[in-house]
């Protein structure tokens, strides 16, 4: 299977605070830019390098930068807050959109818009804290492929078994990185146990 899961104890601390289900919004916000940031470390961490020149204020020295371009992809709405973490991480990083939202019946994923920068051979990191059925993540990597972009991997907070299997089976050249891999899906496609609706939380719509 084509899954990271990124373990480390500040991470698996953050995220019970964040399914907590008193965890008010302000700190939903903070915690998911936080283990955003501190996963990005490892979705980067086999990234390619190269050298570059500059001189300390001492003498001229070979460095190290990130080869190429990056851009990060949140998919609205939730996915917006994992982006501050992960551009304080990258700040040279482009941003696109795509805005896709669930269906409440049928739990496909509706496409409502899709911006994108012109860096066809930028990696780009789509963010989206849960992965349920995986129809919106498929559906916006999809969108990425037939825009040209090809290097892509996807961050997540929660991802659900049956997500999974659907990325890797639509996309199996997508790496996933999630925090955590929840049981299952209730009869509603949320997971359980989950921390519910994302996007809500995130943005005090409850
Ligand atoms: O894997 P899936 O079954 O497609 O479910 C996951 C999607 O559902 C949530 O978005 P939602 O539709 O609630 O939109 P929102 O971010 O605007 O709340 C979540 O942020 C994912 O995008
Ligand atoms: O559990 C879930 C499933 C889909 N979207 C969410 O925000 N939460
Ligand atoms: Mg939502």
């Amino acid at each position: 299977m084509n899954v990271h899961v990124v373990e480390h104890p500040l991470i698996a601390h953050k995220l019970t605070m964040m399914r907590d289900k008193n965890c008010n919004s302000k700190n939903f916000r903070e915690l998911l830019g936080e283990i955003a940031s501190l996963m990005t470390y490892d979705v980067t961490k086999d990234w390619e390098t190269e050298p570059v020149e500059i001189e300390t204020p001492l003498e001229k020295m070979t460095g190290t930068r990130l080869k190429g371009e990056v851009t990060i992809i949140p998919i609205l709405r939730a996915g917006l807050g994992l982006l501050n973490g992960v551009i304080n991480m990258i700040p040279h990083a482009h941003v696109g959109h795509i805005g896709l939202y669930r269906d409440p019946q049928t739990h496909k994923p509706v496409e409502y818009y899709c911006g994108l920068p012109k860096q066809l051979d930028a990696k780009c990191i789509v963010v989206d804290p849960m992965l349920a059925t995986g129809g919106s993540a498929a559906a916006a990597i999809t969108m990425l492929k037939e825009k040209g972009l090809h290097n892509i991997c996807l961050m997540v907070l929660v991802a659900a078994p049956e997500g999974i299997k659907v990325i890797n089976k639509e996309h199996p050249d997508v790496e996933i990185y999630t925090a955590a891999i929840d049981r299952e899906l209730n009869d509603k496609a949320y997971i359980l146990p989950g921390l519910g609706d994302a996007g809500d939380r995130v943005f005090g719509t409850l």
